[in-house]
């Protein structure tokens, strides 16, 4: 992902190196050098860390972000900005009261550029992230933790569904918001994985994953459990809905057929389902226990 963008923005590096390159050659060339004597070490650190700062802020920025108008506007804010602690640094090795005047007045100007493009980066960014939150509802609740994703399935995984649970059953003690939770287990994966390899499984799992979103409610939460099994969150939801709710996922799951070399593999994405309705006063693993033991339970009498 990282070497990606750092391909992606090739022409972005090569202006940010040709604006340093440009900066520090135009200061050595128009003004002198000062004596070692007067150059104080501890403003030269200062100011040295303050640029420095800004440069890993322009890479954090070019290494995760995408094309696009933030990310111009974010990259040419912090360019101005570091440019202007650039000068400041560079001033305590050159004198600048012997230079060019407009050299010195140049110091300060780039920051007030950039600091105005970072207000409006910040404004498109905004929006842009009220996309992403729409775009992500089902995937999270109102807190991100990228720590916590499983990357084969792109969801979170099950420690971030035991906070949300936790959450959920402290609504339902105090204000007695019930709310239900549901597994969905694919059939006959470990065959499946035999037959068309790991990676195809992989692809698999994510497919599904995705698929559970797309045929989920608004304020409903898709995590993966562990190996097989995905786990769902509905709020403010009893038993009688969520397994409305979870009927209507599961049949589009099992209609979901991947290709293999050109041919569709059909029955693979047959799943097992449960739900449960919380009750006021559970512990969360007895909840989880519930739900695991019950869909086990249903799953041997099959
Ligand atoms: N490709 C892949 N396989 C995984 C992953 N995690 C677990 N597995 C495999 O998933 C399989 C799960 O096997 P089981 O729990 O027996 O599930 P199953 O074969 O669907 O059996 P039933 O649910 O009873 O139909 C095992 O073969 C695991 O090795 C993963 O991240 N990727």
């Amino acid at each position: 992902m990282q070497s990606n963008f750092l391909k992606l923005h090739t022409q972005l590096w090569g202006i940010l190196l040709l604006c340093i390159l440009l900066t520090t050659f135009a200061v050595a060339a128009l003004a002198p050098l000062k004596p070692i004597d007067q150059i104080k070490w501890l403003d030269c650190l200062g100011e040295g860390g303050i640029a420095f700062m800004t440069l890993l802020w322009l890479v954090a920025t070019l290494l995760s972000r995408p094309k696009g108008k933030v990310t111009q506007l974010l990259f040419s804010g912090l360019t101005a900005m570091h440019i202007s602690m650039l000068l400041d640094f560079l001033d305590e090795f050159y004198n600048f009261d012997h230079a060019p005047s407009w050299l010195g007045g140049l110091e300060a100007f780039p920051a007030l550029i950039g600091m105005v493009l970072m207000s409006i980066a910040m404004y498109f960014w905004y929006q842009e992230q009220q996309i992403i939150n729409f775009m992500l509802n089902k995937k999270e609740r109102f807190y991100r933790e990228h720590g916590l994703t499983d990357f084969i399935s792109g969801l979170y995984r099950a420690d971030y569904m035991k906070q949300q649970i936790d959450k959920e059953l402290l609504t339902l003690k105090h204000h007695n918001i019930q709310f239900s939770l549901a597994l969905i287990d694919i059939k006959n994966f470990s065959k499946f994985n035999t037959k068309y390899g790991t990676t195809k499984a992989n692809s698999l799992l994510a497919d599904i994953g995705q698929i559970i979103l797309l045929n989920l409610r608004d304020g409903d939460l898709a995590c993966r459990y562990a190996s097989d099994r995905f786990i769902i969150l509905m709020p403010n939801t009893n038993l009688p809905s969520a397994n409305q709710v979870i009927a209507q996922v599961s049949s589009m799951v099992s209609q979901h057929t991947p290709y293999s070399k050109g041919h569709t593999i059909t029955g693979c994405s047959n799943v097992h389902w449960l739900c449960v309705q919380a009750q006021i006063n559970e512990q969360q693993d007895s909840l989880l226990s519930r739900l695991n033991s019950q869909l086990n339970e249903q799953k041997s009498t099959l």
